[in-house]
């Protein structure tokens, strides 16, 4: 496992006029759930399907239509769990949820209040290499998605398409644990990050695959500690929510702005009232919504339409050993394995096909040269790829192909800025690394021979240069470089070091 120091939460400390205050966050989080059919219904989750195409009857809150669970879904949320090493609840059971909008047919929202399927868990960030963050898990709860109105392709009319209606989402819920903006911003890239090695969300956030809402307070020095050690809300400031945010930078702006909004009112004499409120990247604010009263009149009941939802331990046991390695395992062996440092074990297992690649690459080299391979990688093709926008699925160097380079450089068989040469010509025409360095006479110079021929050469038509590097043997360098450039980059730079001191007798 990774070797970690947890700290204690480093506050956001914001200097009001009158006097200082922290921050306190709390994050709802909904994940679409990857799964091809709704949560109660057969219908297609297909993202950017004609409007209204995904809709069975039971979306659409058709008269007497009965929903039925889907165990994709349910799987799927116990999975999340897991990797949240949260405890799972055997028995769960699903609510009404009730509000009137256009884009929710059934008049309800079909969730979890009160038995959820996940309970309390875990998300592990790092805030900088080796020092972390616990940010605990209150439950998880599987929830229908709402439809979308459509208000801007006729200025007089409002659509609806109900494709996303019935979709399931997995609500999670955080604690009120986050301390800042950056790691507000931190945990929900680490959630995304689990998820998507989890499978169990695609995490574009562009999609509205993911959103947060986003619960903000603030309070003074001190009071925090009361509430961790009591947890007693009242030592805490009423908090704002701000809803359906889908951009990590916005959600930071947020919760900037929304913290000096509320300090402003409290340092005035004024009292937050706790209500859900929009954020409008446009202004780079926060408005209200709806106040919290009328929003929490939800009238939650048991839904008769659904049987308490029961599963198995032997169920739950089954996905768990069939739990993808995490990225925290992945890192952690990374490190070990082929001693990376913290920093490029983190690069390359931010994203799951990145670590793939990696691990593919790895396999066509010795473990010893890991490292090598992770500058290759981080360096060389991540590079090359961002220049042409392309990511990962997409690049033209297969993981054989780069491993080949990288044994090519470990071997001694061709220097560094002819391994650059190499893969240039392999990423844009393909072809055999070892075979195009033969073909090509790429192949570095360690014939000594060869080598002293050269030096000689260099020293025999640079006497000046000879005498100012007897005075100060750093010009040997200079030497160096004349044989590199002499002979195409192919000599072996060790070689020539050598041998250029030597003759110069420094
Ligand atoms: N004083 C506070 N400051 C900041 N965050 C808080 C505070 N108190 C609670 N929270 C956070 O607010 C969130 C409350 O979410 P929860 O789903 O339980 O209820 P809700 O927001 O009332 O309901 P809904 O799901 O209808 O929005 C949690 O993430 C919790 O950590
Ligand atoms: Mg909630
Ligand atoms: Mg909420």
């Amino acid at each position: 496992m990774l070797d970690l120091t947890f700290e204690a939460p480093a506050p956001k400390v914001i200097q009001g006029a009158k006097e200082e205050w922290e921050l306190v966050i709390g994050l709802e989080v909904h994940a679409q759930v990857s799964t091809r059919a709704k949560l109660f219904s057969g219908a297609s989750t297909e993202f950017g399907a004609e409007p209204n195409s995904n809709v069975a009857f039971v979306d659409a809150g058709m008269p007497g239509m009965l929903p039925v669970i889907n165990e994709g879904c349910v799987a799927q949320a116990v999975r999340t769990g897991l990797g949240l090493k949260a405890e799972i609840n055997l028995r769960s059971a699903f609510d009404r949820k009730n509000y009137f909008y256009p884009d929710l047919p059934q008049g309800y929202q079909i969730s979890q209040l009160y038995h959820p399927i996940v309970g309390e868990g875990e998300v592990i960030v790092e805030m900088a290499p080796g020092v972390a963050r616990r940010v605990r898990i209150e439950r998880i709860h599987l929830e229908q998605d709402a439809g979308k109105s459509i208000h801007d392709m006729d200025p007089a009319m409002s659509f609806v398409d109900l494709n996303r209606t019935g979709v399931a989402l997995m609500e999670i819920v955080s604690r009120p644990d986050i301390r800042g903006p950056e790691e507000a911003a931190a945990y929900v890239g680490k959630l995304r990050q689990i998820m998507r090695y989890l499978g169990t969300c695609d995490g574009n956030m562009q999609n509205g695959n993911l959103r947060a809402d986003v619960n903000v307070s603030v309070c003074r020095p001190g009071d925090y500690e009361k509430y961790q050690e009591t947890q007693d809300f009242g030592h805490l400031g009423t908090r704002c929510e701000i809803k359906n945010m889908n951009s990590m930078r916005f959600i930071q702006q947020a919760i900037e702005f929304e913290a000096r909004r509320q300090i402003a009112i409290l340092e005035d004499g004024g009292s937050i009232v706790q209500e859900t409120r929009l954020y409008d990247p446009d202004k780079g604010e926060t408005r209200s919504m709806r106040s919290k009263e009328e929003a929490h009149d939800y009238r939650y009941f048991p839904d008769p339409d659904l049987l308490p939802l029961e599963i198995e331990q032997a169920w739950v046991d089954d996905i768990k050993a069939h739990l993808p390695e995490l990225p925290d395992q992945k890192k952690a062996r990374f490190m070990a394995d082929f001693g990376l440092s913290d920093y490029d074990a983190g690069v390359l297992t931010a994203e799951l096909a990145n670590a793939i690649y990696f691990e593919a690459v790895v396999n066509h080299v010795e473990a010893k040269d890991g490292k090598l391979a992770a500058n290759w990688v981080i360096n060389e093709l991540f590079g090359r790829l961002k220049k042409d926008d392309l990511g990962i699925e997409a690049s033209p160097v297969s993981p054989a192909q780069l491993g080949e380079v990288v044994a090519l450089i470990s071997k001694g068989d061709i220097s560094g800025k002819i391994a650059k040469e190499l893969f240039e010509i392999v990423y844009t025409e393909g072809g055999e690394p070892a075979k195009i360095v033969e073909e090509r006479g790429m192949k570095q110079v360690t014939d000594t021979g060869a080598i002293e021929a050269a030096v000689d050469e260099i020293i025999a038509a640079n006497p000046a240069q000879v005498e100012k590097a007897k005075q100060n043997p750093k010009l040997a360098g200079w030497f160096v470089g004349q044989v590199m450039k002499a002979t195409g980059g192919k000599a072996n730079p060790a070689a020539v070091n050598q041998i250029v001191t030597g003759k110069l007798g420094l």
